[in-house]
């Protein structure tokens, strides 16, 4: 009677990434302080998940509505949310919109939307190769392989420097052949934290057009790293504003609070409204034999708030309270290994920016932290900075400074 995972495991390999092995790892750990920074989803002060007071809001309206109902969306989704949500990423005056060279449909969440994105690039764009940075976030080379693609991996992390390898980066894009796919995230890089600067972005983005190669967005964290929409969305801007080509995967898991409402969008821009009409077609044509048509609610919630300025307002200062708690992590566990003299450059951990930390630590001190602390993040020495709190800094600290003397 064995456990099916275990006969999958036999024939297909483990087919659990390392990061969920972790998080059972830690579900299955009886110790009453253990500390999971494994998963990429924010925690409270308190170690809770957080339901925005806004979103609580929105919900109470729709509920109070009697004209909502249950029926089907259309394939691409919720019309006003397709409309405002392409806004939200792309700006007021963007003139891709003004345009209409802009296609954008309500996906699954990020994933869902890097997903149709590739299983439409797999069946319509002619290069079949998508570069991802080096490292990535664990699931985009099973989205993108699953969807048919053949992924390649661009230079991003330069462990000496715990930064960005940015020559290499641009190297190997230089390299890359003409009308290759490049995988940017837009901001709070998973799982490094390390971000270009705007003047990076802009050689990357020169870079990128020369080569003619196709930029795909993965947009998860947006107001997330910085606090505001606008700066964390200024990378996907200024490739928008040359009026080239470009797909973004936009979530609102994390700067909505909503995963567990699966509820994103994937834009496609466009050299043309004609080739924008096109591509919608298309689009529909992945979706309906994929999952028919969308869900309604997290649509509705992000509308309602969207919709409002009062609580589109109240939104973006829950959102920016989010941002700020993470930035006082860091500040805090940064000046907590200080204060343990524990050996080594540790500023990394407030250069970085975003929901993680890529801490440095090897494989090795990271599973001798799970087991002598009851600390668990991911084998490549990621922590979600979300998970922590004041409380639980100096049991982090205290456990690197015993990992690393
Ligand atoms: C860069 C990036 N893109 C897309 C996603 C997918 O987010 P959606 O919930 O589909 O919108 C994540 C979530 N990564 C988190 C959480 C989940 C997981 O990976 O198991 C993480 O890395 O912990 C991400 O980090």
């Amino acid at each position: 009677d064995l456990h099916p995972s275990y006969l999958l495991c036999c024939f297909f390999g483990p087919i659990l990434p390392f990061y969920e092995r972790v998080i059972f790892a830690c579900r299955d750990d009886p110790c009453p302080v253990k500390l999971n920074l494994s998963v990429g989803a924010y925690r409270t002060e308190e170690g809770k998940p957080l339901v925005l007071e806004v979103v609580r809001r929105a919900e109470q309206q729709l509920a109070n509505d009697r004209s909502c109902d249950k029926g089907y969306l259309p394939i691409d989704g919720l019309a006003d949310f397709n409309k405002l949500g392409a806004k939200l990423i792309l700006g007021d005056d963007s003139h891709a919109l003004e345009e209409n060279r802009v296609v954008t449909i309500q996906c699954l969440s990020g994933t869902g939307s890097l997903r149709v994105g590739a299983e439409f690039l797999a069946k319509h764009h002619q290069q079949s190769v998508i570069y991802v940075p080096n490292p990535t976030w664990g699931n985009h080379p099973s989205i993108f392989t699953l969807a048919g693609l053949s992924v390649q991996y661009f230079r991003y992390y330069d462990p000496q420097t715990r930064g960005l390898d940015f020559e290499g980066m641009l190297e190997d894009l230089g390299a890359a052949p003409s009308g290759a796919i490049v995988v940017l995230q837009a901001c709070a890089h998973n799982p490094t934290g390390i971000d270009p600067t705007l003047e990076q972005w802009e050689q990357i983005r020169q870079i990128v057009r020369s080569k003619g190669l196709l930029p795909f967005f993965d947009n998860a964290y947006q107001g997330f790293a910085s606090g505001s929409l606008d700066s964390d969305a200024q990378s996907v801007r200024m490739f928008v504003a040359d009026g080239g080509e470009c797909l973004i995967a936009q979530s609102f898991a994390k700067n909505m609070g909503l995963y567990g409402e699966r509820i994103g969008a994937l834009t496609i821009v466009c050299t043309s409204e004609d080739v924008a009409r096109k591509v919608h077609g298309q689009l529909l044509l992945v979706v309906r034999p994929m999952y028919l048509t969308p869900p309604i609610h997290g649509a509705s919630i992000v509308t309602t708030i969207l919709k409002n300025s009062d609580m589109y307002k109240d939104w973006t200062i829950e959102l920016k309270g989010m941002a700020d708690r993470i930035i006082s992590m860091r500040q805090q566990l940064y000046e907590a290994i200080q204060a343990r003299g524990t050996p080594g450059d540790w500023s990394h951990i407030i250069k970085q920016i975003g929901m993680f930390s890529f801490t440095g630590l090897n494989e090795k001190q990271v599973r001798w932290m799970a087991k002598e602390y009851h600390i668990y993040m991911t084998y490549d020495g990621r922590i979600s900075m979300a998970g922590l709190s004041s409380k639980t800094v100096p049991q982090l600290a205290d456990a690197i400074h015993a990992a690393i003397t």
